[in-house]
């Protein structure tokens, strides 16, 4: 297993930096490109490993997808076009490629395989497999469908009224995606919103969705057609720089084209909530998503309580989040986020067992973690858990920390931001 040395070494963070495009966004220009009919343009695509999976999975069902840099072309041929694939379908480490797939297979008159990494392999598909499994979908797989590796026939779906019991945008899109090839109307109601991207993007594609009150209505069978894509900057990615220019004093970095999604900007209201001096500018509308450009200047910020219906929009900001509470002044109590458990790695126990390596005054509850600030952190070698959220809070705690940091297993960053080494190396001073 490889690993990074990090050197502990006197930096500033100062400049500009312009984030790699949107991971849920990229996802789902590849899903809605492939159903439409005709061509779709998508520019700043996310190239990581992730999104990488969605455009195989469709190449493999017979969609012309070509990658040229940062801009992706799709050719589609409408949803009764696509093919039935020879091979397993390789899922790789996303969850949700995972999830928003099985969406879509669940609508085809095919025979699917579909299988992941192990970390993939371990997390749940029952959320997803029963609500398709409801709708008409044939699906089995290792103890009765719960996990990878599965197997599944689709076709003839029928709608459903679908409650979430779980607070998970992928399950929800998973859900909408086998609605848009079922017959009739499929509703699916959540009691905290989630991301909205999947009814955004939709409607980029001329289609139709109605959401009231956390309850989203959408008519099977449409069509949809190609479009244009502009990906923006991955506010997920930028967390990881807005907090090193909070933690390394004497920085100020401002982000450009920064997604501002409402249901994305979590980590903007917690940074102010802790007083971090923070400000947004430039505020404007691309492709019907909001960007803007994002500066943050060092601050010391202070404890906070971090629960309820804020969690889904932090969901993959939270292992930062514990980085910069260990920074702050006072204690810092993260609750309500048990689905944490259920990323690629268990992000309470990685996030947690982290810091406390590193000397940080941190335990882990049953759905969160308490952190209590103002420490120094010390150093040495920690395990990136095959995360790549986790390895990239390590390598901005390098930045802080008294002696150099060993990073164990870094590979995994390029799953959602392969250019961020490169990207810290130019911001830091
Ligand atoms: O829909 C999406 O694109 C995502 C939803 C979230 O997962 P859950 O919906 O499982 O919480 C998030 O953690 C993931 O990185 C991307
Ligand atoms: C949880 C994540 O992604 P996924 O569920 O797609 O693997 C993430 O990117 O932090």
């Amino acid at each position: 297993m490889s690993e990074k040395l990090l050197e502990s070494k006197q930096t500033v963070i100062k400049g500009e930096l312009q984030v790699p495009g949107d991971k849920s966004i990229s996802h789902r220009s590849i899903i809605f490109g492939s159903l439409a009919q005709g061509k779709t343009v998508v520019t700043n695509f996310l190239d990581g490993e992730d999104c990488m999976r969605t455009i195989a999975a469709f190449q493999a069902m017979g969609v012309s997808i070509e990658k040229h840099g940062q801009t992706v072309v799709i050719e589609g041929n409408g949803v009764e076009n696509l093919q039935e694939p020879i091979e397993p379908i390789n899922l790789g480490n996303s969850g949700t490629t995972a999830r928003l797939l099985l969406g879509v297979l669940a609508g085809l008159p095919h025979h699917f395989t579909l299988f992941g990494d192990e970390s993939l392999t371990n997390r749940p598909m029952d959320r997803v497999v029963i609500p398709l499994r409801q709708m008409g979908a044939m699906i089995d797989g290792r103890e009765n469908g719960k996990y990878l590796p599965l197997a599944m026939r689709g076709g003839n779906l029928s709608s459903i009224a679908f409650e979430t019991p779980v607070k998970s945008a992928q399950v929800k899109s998973g859900v909408l995606l086998a609605g848009l090839l079922a017959e009739g109307e499929t509703t699916v109601t959540e009691k905290t919103t989630t991301r909205d991207h999947t009814e955004n993007m939709l409607q980029a594609f001329g289609g139709k969705i109605d959401t009231n009150n956390g309850k989203i209505s959408i008519t099977g069978k449409q069509q949809l057609q190609g479009t244009e894509i502009h990906v923006p900057g991955d506010i997920s990615s930028a967390a990881f720089f807005l907090v090193a220019s909070t933690i390394v004093s004497g920085s100020e970095l401002t982000i450009k084209d920064v997604g501002l999604n409402p249901t994305r900007t979590g980590i903007i209201d917690v940074l102010k909530q802790m007083d971090v001096d923070i400000t947004v500018v430039e505020e404007r509308t691309i492709g019907g998503e909001p960007v803007g450009s994002i500066t943050v200047r060092s601050s010391t910020p202070k404890g906070i309580i971090i629960d309820g219906e804020i969690i889904p929009r932090i969901i993959d900001e939270i292992p930062i989040i514990a980085l910069l509470a260990t920074q702050a002044n006072g204690k810092t109590i993260i609750r309500d986020a048990e689905e944490l458990r259920y990323k690629e790695s268990d992000r309470i126990a990685s996030v947690v067992n982290t810091l406390q390596a590193l000397g940080a005054d941190i335990e882990a509850t049953k759905d969160g973690m308490i952190i209590h600030g103002n420490r120094t952190l010390s150093g040495g070698k920690v395990d990136s858990y095959g995360d790549h959220r986790i390895g990239m809070m390590i390598a901005i705690a390098s930045l802080i920390t008294e002696q150099a940091v060993t990073l164990v297993n870094p590979a995994c960053i390029s799953i959602s931001y392969p250019s961020f080494f490169e990207h810290l190396k130019k911001v830091s001073r």
